[in-house]
């Protein structure tokens, strides 16, 4: 039997990242080639005639997958029923900026969009954070949200695990599926702290710690983990605009481990934390005390299972 569809919200989607992102979701990509979706897309009034357009390429593009479209500047009508929301609606740094100097301006919309989420999004509701500084919006979210659970209120550092990936992969040139458990701990930042202790390769003969097939600790502790902090702003100097693609991809990622998983190997996902960071995949915790990441930041890497 044909399953119900799933609504799925995307602020900010006549963006950049947002129309990368939307023709993923109605592909399947996000919820599963057999999961058919309404997409909810949400962006400003001086973004409406752009956001329109959007939704006639969506339309023209004739996804089997996909069973409607809204496409609003009302935040209630965007936030109504949906299933799952992703947050890219804010304002992108430019070259020579932190993440955190758009904080002023992308902290504001998501006490808005908190309030109508938590108002008109369906029961258990799963929220993702996109838009930066993506830890502390994530953080306003579930503060102005409060009835949704907050193990249900997540941000992005997903694609700093895939970055993380596909530098090991371009350094042993193997294919990056055969990578396998880095982690991303940290905020979504130059703070962050990629860690590929527990990393995997697979190869002819079994899998392989990533450290030993390196075999160069300063690489692994100095450039690898400067490229992968640093990588966003490379992005930026090279495009003249923040990542688009792979931020789309990662969400996906992100949103697919956790709502179909179950999950093999370890994922990087921003969530709430009381100060520790855990982490844990399959049945195995290993808690470590949280040595970065500022107090009450959501800022761990976990496997959903746990969740
Ligand atoms: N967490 C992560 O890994 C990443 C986060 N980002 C962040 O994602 C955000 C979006 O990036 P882009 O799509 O490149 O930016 P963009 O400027 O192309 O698109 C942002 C869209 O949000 C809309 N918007 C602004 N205020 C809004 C509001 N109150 N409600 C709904 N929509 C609103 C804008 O009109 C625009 O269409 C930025 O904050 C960027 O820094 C970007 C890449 C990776
Ligand atoms: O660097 C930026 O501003 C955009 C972003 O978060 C990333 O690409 O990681």
């Amino acid at each position: 039997m044909a399953k119900e569809p799933m609504r799925v919200l995307v602020t900010g989607a006549a963006g950049q990242i947002g129309y990368a992102l939307v023709p993923m979701i109605a592909r399947g990509v996000m919820l599963g080639a057999d999961q058919p979706v309404i997409l909810h897309m949400l962006d400003i009034p001086p973004a409406a005639e752009a956001l329109n357009g959007v939704k006639m390429e969506l339309v023209d593009a004739a996804f089997p997958l996909l069973k409607g479209v809204v496409a609003t500047t009302d935040v209630v009508e965007a936030c109504t029923g949906v299933n799952v929301a992703v947050m890219v609606g804010g304002f992108p740094r430019k070259e020579g900026m932190e993440r955190k100097d758009v904080m002023s301006k992308n902290v504001s919309i998501y006490k808005a969009q908190a309030s109508a989420l938590e108002a008109h999004a369906a029961p258990n509701c799963k929220v993702l954070v996109v838009a930066n500084p993506a830890n502390t919006n994530a953080l306003i979210l579930k503060e102005f949200a409060p009835s949704i659970p907050e193990k249900n209120v997540t941000c992005l550092t997903r694609l700093d695990h895939n970055r993380a990936l596909g530098q090991i992969s371009e350094r042993l040139s193997v294919q990056v599926c055969d990578v396998k458990n880095v982690i991303i701990w940290g905020n979504h930042s130059s703070t962050q702290y990629p860690d590929v202790n527990h990393a995997t390769v697979k190869t002819s003969s079994g899998e392989k710690p990533v450290r030993e097939l390196v075999a160069d600790d300063a690489w692994l502790n100095g450039e690898f983990i400067t490229t992968v902090q640093q990588r966003g702003a490379a992005i930026i100097k090279a495009r003249k605009f923040s990542s688009a693609l792979s931020a789309a991809s990662s969400a996906c990622d992100h949103i697919r481990d956790w709502v179909l998983g179950p999950l093999r190997d370890i994922c990087s996902m921003g969530v709430y934390s009381d100060g520790h960071m855990v982490c844990c995949w399959t049945d195995l915790l290993v808690p470590v005390h949280a040595a970065w990441g500022w107090k009450s930041s959501v800022s761990r890497s976990t496997s959903l299972k746990k969740r």
